[in-house]
């Protein structure tokens, strides 16, 4: 397993050991011992999965303000997406910053994604299955959203119109948004 730092400090790109023979794949998607070494801890308490039927499916930017801000660790076991990450603690010198990653079931990559951020994707092909893991429990209270078209933030999504909920069209901008990180 290999893990990949980025330019957002806490926020890395693991690429787990894939073993190929002639049925297929096993690969290990998630280990706490071998996270645990590369000084990845959290105690993940629910697994979540999210089906896209659409390409262009965009959900994001979300988060969970403290006491129920979670850690998350994300992968894609069908199809592709294109991931980003924001930096929205405001006490960092990254804050405001973000990633573009690309996830998709044939590279394995997972994103860890810390307390502190927003997080979203948008689906890169139809019937896309995104996986995570998550270390508090959905909380429908804190949840909070940060608008995935920010003109502040330029977000580089694909170049698709993209499909979005309700509830995904109506977030405020980072600078209107509420946050209580550090
Ligand atoms: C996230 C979540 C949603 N739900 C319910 C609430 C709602 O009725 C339905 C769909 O919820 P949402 O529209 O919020 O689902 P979705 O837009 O897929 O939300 C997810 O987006 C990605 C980008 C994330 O980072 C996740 O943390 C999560 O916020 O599922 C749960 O029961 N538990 C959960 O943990």
């Amino acid at each position: 397993m290999k893990v990949l730092s980025t330019k957002l400090k806490g926020v890395f790109i693991i690429e787990p050991a894939v073993f190929q023979d002639a049925r297929g794949f096993f690969t290990e998607s998630y280990n706490q011992q071998a996270f645990e070494k590369h000084g990845l801890q959290a105690d993940f308490i629910q697994d979540n999965h999210s089906l896209s039927v659409e390409k262009g499916v965009l959900r994001g930017m979300h988060y969970q303000l403290n006491p129920k801000a979670q850690t998350k660790l994300v992968r894609v076991t069908a199809g592709a997406i294109y991931d980003i990450i924001l930096d929205i603690r405001r006490g960092s010198v990254t804050f405001g910053q973000w990633i573009g990653v690309q996830l998709s079931a044939e590279n394995k990559r997972q994103l860890w994604v810390p307390k502190g951020f927003a997080h979203g994707f948008c689906t890169l092909f139809p019937n896309t299955e995104v996986q995570y893991k998550v270390d508090e429990y959905y909380s429908p209270e804190h949840d909070r959203g940060i608008a995935w078209n920010d003109p502040d933030l330029q977000f580089d999504w694909p170049e698709v119109q993209p499909i979005l909920s309700p509830k995904d069209s109506n977030h405020p901008p980072l600078q209107h948004a509420e946050m209580n990180f550090d």
